[in-house]
């Protein structure tokens, strides 16, 4: 599914268009700063001048990793992931909030969570298997769960689309999977291990030093595979492979792919190594404060939007964006024009 997927190179036909009508409005030239970015970005990928967001949401996808059982990596046990899946059908985590308080759909997927949850109405039930598997004895899924874990991603973003959404993001819950992010990481980019583990739910500098040493047990096991599937299955987790899975339908179906932290940005440094067009399709919603986010959006020449020192995931800072992405659309709809509003367009200064 990584490579059979075709993304559509983005059609920049409409761009001088685009460029004259955002030029065209009330504002000394380019004072809109990255909202007149954003508002071309989103032009170019509806193949409008008119862009719209209809019905954003975020899919938040839970998995666990069989890495996390032991502790080695994660300060958290492993039942903290079913737990917050039950917070989040509670209403009760960040994300629950944010897309309350900015009316974004808010979807649950227990992706392969190590738990047997009821049925329940908002949980939406795509379980590959109990966890992965411990990374440092197998590789983490079979190459075959990895593309049942991708094909499920992106069959729910079709649901969406079909639904009406042309605006997603994607968030996950995961004990452990900011290790797995860090692995993902250092293969696809090459910066070296040390420079991608990061902190992530722990606080003590000698958790971090045991993490490192048992990623680079993992790495010394399995090496660097050179292919996009092999990594994602060698080192993923359930809920980041639907996400890779996710981003490269949503781009397929030219929706705005809103782009979340460490976690999220690795299921898309997998998505852009199979498919490099998919970056056109993204958003990136914030600069998260885990070490390695930085490297990993500049390995993608990406600038997020926001800077707020987020560690958190589970898509928070994808639902911070959606009112930026909002405001660009909506100045690109709705402001008056110079000629519209009697407003000279003339500096004096030549
Ligand atoms: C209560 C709680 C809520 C969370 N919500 C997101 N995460 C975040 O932390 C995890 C990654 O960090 P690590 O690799 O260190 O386990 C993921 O589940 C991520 O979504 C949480 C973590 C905890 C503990
Ligand atoms: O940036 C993230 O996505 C992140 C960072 C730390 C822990 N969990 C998620």
């Amino acid at each position: 599914m990584l490579s059979t997927l075709r993304i559509p190179a983005l059609d920049k036909s409409l761009q001088a268009e685009l460029q004259q009508k955002i030029d065209q409005k009330t504002k000394p030239p380019g004072s809109l700063g990255r909202l007149e970015a954003l508002a071309l970005q989103a032009g170019l990928i509806q193949q409008s001048l008119h862009p719209m967001m209809h019905k954003p949401g975020i899919i938040v996808f839970a998995g666990d990793h069989g890495v996390a059982e032991l502790g080695l990596v994660n300060p958290y046990p492993q039942a903290v992931t079913a737990q917050m899946v039950y917070n989040f059908l509670n209403g009760g985590a960040a994300i629950n909030i944010f897309c309350a308080v900015h009316n974004l759909g808010l979807c649950v997927v227990d992706a392969g969570v190590n738990h047997d949850f009821a049925p329940h109405a908002d949980l939406v039930d795509r379980k590959v298997a109990r966890g992965t598997q411990n990374y440092l004895l197998g590789k983490a899924m079979t190459e075959s769960a990895c593309n049942e874990a991708l094909e499920a991603g992106a069959a729910l973003v079709r649901e969406k689309q079909a639904a009406g959404c042309n605006v997603i993001g994607f968030g996950e819950m995961g004990i452990g999977n900011s290790a797995s992010a860090a692995l993902i990481m250092h293969c696809i980019t090459g910066i070296p291990l040390e420079d991608c583990v990061g902190a992530g739910t722990g606080s003590h500098a000698a958790q971090l030093e045991l993490k490192k040493k048992t990623l680079q047990q993992a790495l010394d096991k399995h090496g660097v595979p050179t292919d996009a599937l092999d990594i994602l299955a060698t080192y993923g987790g359930f809920e980041i492979a639907m996400i890779c899975g996710a981003i490269l339908q949503a781009a397929a179906l030219r929706m705005i792919v809103v782009i979340d932290g460490f976690i999220v940005t690795a299921a898309l440094l997998v998505a852009f190594k199979a498919q490099p067009a998919v970056l056109d399709y993204c958003v990136f919603a914030h600069g998260s404060h885990e070490k390695g986010h930085r490297a990993m959006l500049d390995y993608l020449g990406a600038q997020p939007l926001l800077l707020l020192d987020l560690r958190l995931g589970e898509g928070t800072g994808a639902a911070l964006a959606m009112p930026l992405l909002q405001s660009a659309i909506g100045f690109l709809n709705h402001m008056a024009t110079f000629t519209q509003a009697g407003v000279s367009d003339r500096s004096t200064q030549a």
